[in-house]
């Protein structure tokens, strides 16, 4: 039977949406909630699918190092990139495309989580991504593809 833990990863960066029509195009900043979704056909001989300490040191250990307390900007947003490069110490991660939570919720899903899990015979079924308290996005494998993919 499949069996599923959640662990919740919190991390902080700043971002801007480009092309965006109000106060998101601006640099700005969230208090991100990651909550990963791992899942495996059955448990180890301690009863777990994985322990929450190997998904938090893999998964919690790419986002310390890549994304929190960064700045995550669209690759082709050269105005931000040059502007928060001028300022040291600084931290930029370029996305291809707009850092929204949904797609970088679908980030973790499909770079992240596949590679960071590798080791283990899990596997990654959902991310969910809190950009404020009140907003969140979903990434899920296994559903129908919207008419914009
Ligand atoms: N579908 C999405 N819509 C928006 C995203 C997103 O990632 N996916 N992101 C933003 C902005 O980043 C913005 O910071 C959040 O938007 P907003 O809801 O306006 O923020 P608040 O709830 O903090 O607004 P208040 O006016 O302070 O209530 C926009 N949209």
């Amino acid at each position: 039977m499949p069996l599923s833990v959640v662990r919740r990863i919190s991390f902080c960066a700043g971002h801007r949406l480009l092309g965006h029509e109000g106060k998101c195009a601006g640099l700005h900043g969230h208090n991100y909630v990651a909550e990963i979704e791992v899942t495996a056909d059955g448990t180890d001989d301690v009863g777990r699918v994985i322990d929450f300490a190997e998904v938090k040191s893999r998964l919690k250990g790419w986002i310390d190092e890549y994304w929190d307390h960064g700045f995550l900007l669209n690759r082709d947003d050269e105005a931000a990139i040059a502007a928060v490069r001028s300022v040291e110490p600084t931290k930029v991660f370029l996305f291809p495309g707009n850092p929204t939570a949904e797609k970088m919720a679908e980030y973790l899903l499909e770079e992240v989580c596949p590679k960071a899990l590798a080791p283990f015979n899990v596997r990654v079924d959902k991310v969910v991504l809190w950009e404020t308290p009140d907003c969140f996005a979903v990434a899920a494998k296994g559903q129908g593809q919207g008419a914009r993919g």
